[in-house]
C-alpha cells in the first residue's frame, strides 16, 4: 500500500491527512513550524487549523521535510499557493524516484502567473510526468466531519489519475478523474475571486437571486479565461468549476466568503488579513487573474470591480452598480464566439 506525505498542515492538509490515515494508509503530515508540529504530535490534534479531530494511529507528524518525503510514493502539497515554490524546492532533494506529486492548493503564483502544477514542474522536473491536481467542493471541516462530497483529480497520465482516485476515495469522498489539469487548477483558483464577491453580496443583504446571478456570471468569466488558457470549457461545468463555486460562494465556512462579508461590513482589507490565521487565496488570485486576462485579451468585469474594492478601497455598493450598468451583452458573448446564439 502507498505511503503518503501531506505537505502543509492547514485545515485542508490536515483533513486530507486524516482521510488517508483513517483508511489505514501510512501517512505523515508536515508542519513547517517545529513547535506546532511538536504540539500536534503530542496533542494528536491540529488545534489551530482543524480543532476537534483526533489523529488516528496511522498519522505521523513532523517538521522535518526529509523525514516526511523520503521513501514516500505520493506527496500531496497543500500549502498556501504563494509558498508552494519554496516548499517544492526544499523537498526536491528528498523526493523518491517515481513518486507521484499532487497539488491540492487552489491558487496562482503571483510573481509568475503560474498554476501550481507549473510551479511543481519547474521545481521538481524529475516528477514532471507524474504531476496531478486535486480540486472540488471540499470545505475542509465538512470533509473532516465525514459529510459526503465529491472531488476531481487531474493528471496528464490517466493511469496516475486512476491510481489517485483509488487512493483518495472513501464512502464519503467520491473522486472522479480528468486529464484537464489546466481546467481543474484554474477552476479551483478562480472561484475564490467569485467567493469573495459572493460574501460581499451576502454581507450587503442582496439575497439569493443576486448570489445566483453572480455565481453564474462568475462562471462565465472563469470559463472565458480558462478556455483562453487552454482548458476544456466543460471542465468548468464540473466539480472544480460550478461545484466548487456553489460550495464556496454559499458557505460561511469559506474563508474567502468570510473576507467578502467583512469587506461589506466596512472593514479594511489589511485589518481583515491581519486578523486571519488562514489563507484567503482569492486576494492574490484577483491580482493574478487580472494580469492573465490582459495576457489573453479576455474580459473579467467582476474581477476588475473586485480588485477596486480590495486594493483601492472602492465602495462595494458602487462596484455592484457599475457591474449592473455595463453595456448590454449577449449571455454567451466571449464564450461561443461566432455562434448564432450570440446577440
Ligand atoms: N480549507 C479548505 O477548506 C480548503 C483549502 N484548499 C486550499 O488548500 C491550500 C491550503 O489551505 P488550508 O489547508 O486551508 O490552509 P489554512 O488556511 O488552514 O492555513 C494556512 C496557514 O498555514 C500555514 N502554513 C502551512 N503550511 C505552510 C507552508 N508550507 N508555508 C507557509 N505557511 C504554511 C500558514 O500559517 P503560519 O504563517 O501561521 O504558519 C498559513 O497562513 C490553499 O490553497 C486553499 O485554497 C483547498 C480545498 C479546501
Ligand atoms: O476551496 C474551498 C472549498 O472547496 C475552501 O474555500 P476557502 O479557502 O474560501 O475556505
Amino acid at each position: 500500500m502507498a505511503s503518503v506525505a501531506v505537505i502543509g498542515s492547514g485545515a485542508w492538509g490536515t483533513t486530507l491527512a486524516l482521510l488517508l490515515a483513517n483508511k489505514g494508509i501510512d501517512t505523515v503530515l508536515w508542519e513547517h513550524r517545529p513547535e506546532r508540529a511538536a504540539d500536534m504530535a503530542c496533542l494528536r490534534e491540529n488545534r489551530l487549523f482543524l480543532p476537534g479531530f483526533r489523529f488516528p494511529e496511522h498519522l505521523g507528524v513532523t517538521a522535518d521535510l526529509e523525514e516526511a518525503v523520503r521513501h514516500r510514493e505520493v506527496i500531496i502539497l497543500v500549502t498556501p499557493s504563494q509558498r508552494m515554490r519554496e516548499n517544492a524546492r526544499q523537498l526536491a532533494p528528498y523526493l523518491e524516484r517515481g513518486a507521484i506529486v499532487v497539488s491540492a492548493s487552489k491558487g496562482i503564483e503571483l510573481s509568475t502567473l503560474q498554476r501550481m502544477s507549473e510551479v511543481l514542474a519547474e521545481e521538481l522536473p524529475e516528477a514532471r510526468a507524474r504531476l496531478a491536481a486535486l480540486s472540488g467542493p471540499n470545505l475542509a471541516r465538512e470533509v473532516a466531519e465525514g459529510k459526503p462530497t465529491a472531488a476531481v483529480v487531474a493528471a496528464q497520465d490517466e493511469a496516475i489519475a486512476i491510481y489517485l482516485r483509488t487512493l483518495l476515495s472513501t464512502a464519503r469522498y467520491r473522486v472522479y478523474t480528468t486529464q484537464d489539469i489546466t481546467g481543474i487548477e484554474l477552476g479551483g483558483a478562480l472561484k475564490n475571486i467569485i467567493a469573495i464577491g459572493a460574501g460581499i453580496n451576502d454581507g450587503m443583504g442582496y439575497g439569493e437571486n443576486a448570489r445566483a446571478a453572480f455565481i453564474t456570471r462568475g462562471l462565465a468569466e472563469i470559463t472565458r479565461l480558462g478556455t483562453a488558457a487552454g482548458a476544456h470549457p466543460l471542465t468548468f461545468a464540473g466539480l472544480a468549476g460550478l461545484g466548487d463555486l456553489v460550495a464556496t460562494c454559499s458557505s460561511p465556512l469559506s474563508r474567502n466568503h468570510q473576507l467578502g462579508r467583512r469587506l461589506a461590513a466596512g472593514e479594511k482589507l489589511d485589518e481583515i488579513l491581519a486578523s486571519m490565521h488562514s489563507v484567503a487565496e482569492g486576494v492574490y488570485t484577483t491580482r493574478a487573474a487580472l494580469q492573465l486576462a490582459q495576457r489573453y485579451g479576455v474580459e473579467m468585469p467582476i474581477t476588475q470591480q473586485l480588485a477596486l474594492v480590495l486594493f483601492e478601497g472602492y465602495d462595494p455598493y458602487k462596484a455592484v452598480l457599475e457591474l449592473m450598468m455595463r453595456d448590454p451583452k449577449g449571455e454567451m458573448e466571449g464564450l461561443i464566439e461566432g455562434s448564432i446564439y450570440v446577440s
